[in-house]
């Protein structure tokens, strides 16, 4: 029988409370875990309270939705290496202030990730998710038209590389090859468009002279600096949004294709610390890259339905 969950949409562009469920022993309930899943693809972003649970059950709650990611720059956990250490705030301000999907440098980025708050200050710190379907949907029809067919470059550095000498920086782009991914990326299970690149990560176009042939001389880089902005402004728009108070014990789970997120860097020096487990998704596919396109779920504008 499908299980139903206690779901509370928390704003009108995605994010729900979910109720009355113990992420520690989660692992083992399949059912559980399916309504789960579904939950996260309708809201996008799901918030557990009070899961004081352990490291392990949280590495094995993440395991249950795929395959887990081992952080190549972040801080890991020691004894759970699947686990990113958020502590940065405690020593100097944390940089995650800008709207980024997470690892969209990796040819397979993310699908999700899982951030539990083991410490936080009584006030501040709070995070902010933003629907990049509904970012998308909201674009202009002729902006859509010429986003679709373009790609664009992600690269670890541009994020991470910020503290590292040229010699080193050179080596982290050595080590992961900048990566090309579509500007409208089509959703691997619910099929829906997103719009798919982010300031934490993504530097330029590659193919916007091919697709904007007319364009001449330096009119090229204007132009397509000006669209870069203007779609990295997108994940800023506050109706796109929903944003969460933390409290020790928070777990939020989202959906890194189809959101971005921004953690305000407002409680420096007080501390705040999570754990983060991220789960390795598949490749990007864009509006006209081969493969049918998977069956689309039930309509996802989720603040209608009370329960999901
Ligand atoms: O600390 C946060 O709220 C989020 C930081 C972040 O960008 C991440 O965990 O991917
Ligand atoms: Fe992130």
């Amino acid at each position: 029988m499908p299980r139903t969950l206690s779901v509370e949409p928390v704003s009108p562009a995605l994010g729900a409370e979910i109720h009355g469920v113990d992420l520690e022993t989660a692992a083992a309930d399949p059912a559980l875990i399916a309504a789960i899943r579904q939950a996260l693809l309708r809201h996008k972003v799901i918030f557990f309270r009070d899961q004081d649970i352990s490291a392990a059950a949280q590495v094995a709650f993440a395991r249950s939705f795929g395959e887990l990611e081992v952080h190549p720059v972040l801080r890991r956990h020691p004894e759970h290496a699947e686990l990113v250490v958020l502590d940065r705030g405690s020593h100097r301000p944390a940089n995650e202030n800008i709207f980024h999907a997470d690892t969209t440098w990796r040819e397979r980025p993310s699908m999700a990730s899982i951030l539990r708050c083991v410490e936080c200050p009584p006030v501040g710190g709070d995070t902010i998710w933003s629907n990049m379907v509904l970012a998308y949907e909201r674009l202009p029809d002729r902006v859509k038209a010429m986003c679709e067919g373009l790609y664009a470059m992600h690269d670890i550095a541009h994020s991470f590389g910020g503290d590292y000498s040229p010699e080193k920086r050179r080596q982290l782009g050595r080590e992961f090859p900048r990566q090309e991914h579509p500007v409208v990326a089509i959703h691997s299970e619910t099929g829906e468009k997103i719009l798919f690149v982010n300031q934490g990560f993504t530097t330029h176009f590659s193919n916007y002279t091919q697709k904007r042939e007319r364009s001449i001389g330096a009119d090229f880089a204007l132009e397509a600096n000006r669209l870069m902005d203007y779609l990295f402004a997108q994940a800023a728009q506050p109706e796109f949004q929903v944003r969460l108070r933390w409290k020790p014990n928070t777990i939020a789970f989202w959906d890194n294709r189809a959101t971005q997120h921004y953690a305000v860097q407002d409680y420096y020096p007080a501390v705040r610390r999570m754990l983060r487990a991220t789960v390795i998704g598949g490749t990007v596919r864009g509006v006209g890259d081969a493969e049918a396109a998977p069956a689309a779920l039930a309509p996802s504008r989720h603040a209608v339905e009370a329960v999901a």
